[in-house]
């Protein structure tokens, strides 16, 4: 490569579309001539984009290609009129060591938002294991588990708990070359790389990562030729202990259309799992967004909301952020009658699904019996341990009184639906197994 230049258009035109290149690329003149590197834009806006969008690519670059400190400044003008004090100083001024064998830009794939962080990911019993695994591997970036994979439904807090760790990492070693990506763009590099014959510039540029983030990997599904790819790129990462961490919407064996050998590899490390969160833990989640936005909440308010959205937490932040606009707009404190108002669509929808049937039917069906076993006065306990979570779950989805639920159950008695809800709390605190399955059929009867 003839110049610093040179390598930043060719990288560019791999990796943005033409309109792109030259709408942003092309006007660009670069200028290296005293020492530093000064990209001078034409006009404000053009500066602002290329500073905001790609600052961090040619950053990276920089490290990659010079051997010693390099400072990049952005301004406005060209090449031959503009002194060399721009007229437009602009803010960005880097200088990163360049280690020698560095190859690969700081950052690709998408940024890390400092939003997501572990102070304000709020920890319960569904996502304990999970959080504390992905702080460990941020205090300690390939040395505990690798790879860290975690998984989990939707709106769980997986992405949450990814960018947390880059950013982490990222606070602690600025000069760390971190990646988050989701799977899908990763399918996106590879497809760019086939049309451009870069498999090699693909492979160095994630291979020379610190830390790599790959969020989704289900996506990587039936994509033989990615799946290849990132085979190469997972193996040496891991042999040069740096740390990967993948999320994903199962567990690495349940992954349907994925290569075998990815599939034991990613349970490698360790697998954890992030659960939907009981009650508690989504009006403490509430409570926490609530305070964030610097707005007053009762807990009798929280544990009414949580109560309506039990599916996953980017539902239950959805349903605050309705509340507060509501109260805003409406100039109104946030009531339980407010919150009746702002949330009626949702209200109206979850009474209507949830019904006693259909909680007999899906607690029948996942346990596979029949659903005349949830009337039948069997007592064997792989029909009466079902038979209790269903009316568990019809106590906490319904608004049906005990005597109801009861009389729903084959007429049996209010203290027989007492008991059963006793008894799966219990259950539920105790055996693992019996916790995960009532999280399951909560979120598969409300999500
Ligand atoms: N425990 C938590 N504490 C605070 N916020 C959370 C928690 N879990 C999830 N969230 C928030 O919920 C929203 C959805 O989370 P996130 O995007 O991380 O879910 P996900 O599991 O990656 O979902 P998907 O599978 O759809 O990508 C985010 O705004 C996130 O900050």
């Amino acid at each position: 490569m003839d110049s610093f230049w040179d390598l930043c258009q060719e990288r560019f035109r791999a990796n943005l579309t033409q309109q792109q290149f030259s709408t942003w690329i092309k006007p660009l003149v670069f200028d290296d001539a005293g020492g530093d590197v000064r990209i001078l834009a034409p006009n404000h806006f053009v500066m602002d984009w290329v500073r905001e969008k790609f600052a961090e690519h040619i950053e990276g670059w920089a490290q990659e290609f010079y051997a010693h400190p390099v400072a990049i400044t952005y301004a406005l003008g060209k090449k031959s009129s503009t002194p060399r004090a721009p007229t437009a100083p602009a803010s960005v001024q880097y200088a990163a060591p360049a280690p020698a064998a560095a190859m690969a830009p700081a950052q690709i794939g998408l940024r890390i938002n400092p939003g997501f962080n572990f102070d304000n990911f709020v920890s319960g019993r569904a996502n304990q294991l999970a959080r504390a695994a992905a702080l460990q591997i941020a205090n300690n970036p390939g040395v505990a588990y690798n790879p860290l994979f975690v998984y989990g439904g939707v709106g769980l807090g997986k992405t949450h708990l990814l960018q947390a760790i880059g950013n982490t990492v990222r606070q602690a070693n600025p000069n760390a070359r971190i990646s988050y990506i989701h799977a899908n763009d990763y399918v996106d590099d590879v497809v760019k790389a086939y049309l451009n014959k870069q498999f090699d510039d693909l492979k160095r540029r994630y291979m020379s990562l610190d830390l790599l983030l790959i969020d989704d990997i289900q996506f990587l599904a039936k994509k033989d030729r990615t799946q290849e790819e990132f085979f190469y790129v997972f193996n040496s990462l891991i042999e040069n202990k740096k740390q990967i961490v993948i999320t994903c919407d199962t567990f690495p064996k349940e992954i349907s259309g994925l290569d075998d050998r990815l599939k034991s590899r990613f349970a490698w490390g360790l697998t954890v799992a992030v659960e939907p969160p009981e009650l508690e833990m989504r009006v403490a989640i509430l409570l926490a967004k609530a305070q964030a936005e610097n707005v007053k909440l009762d807990e009798n308010v929280a544990f009414f909301i949580a109560k309506q959205v039990r599916s996953n937490v980017r539902e239950l932040e959805g349903a605050l952020k309705r509340v507060i606009a509501f109260s805003r707009f409406h100039e109104k404190p946030i009531t339980l009658e407010l919150v009746k108002e702002a949330l009626r669509d949702l209200i109206a929808s979850t009474s209507r699904i949830v019904s006693i049937e259909n909680i007999q039917k899906t607690v029948a069906d996942f346990y596979k019996i029949k659903v005349a076993d949830m009337f039948s006065k069997k007592r064997t306990r792989n029909l009466a341990r079902p038979r209790q979570i269903a009316m568990a779950l019809a106590k906490e989805l319904t608004n049906q009184s005990l005597p109801e639920i009861g009389e729903s159950f084959g007429g049996r008695d209010h203290t027989t639906v007492i008991h059963a809800c006793r008894k799966v709390a219990e259950l539920r605190e105790t055996q693992a197994d019996i916790g995960r399955d009532y999280l399951v059929l909560l979120q598969s009867l409300t999500g």
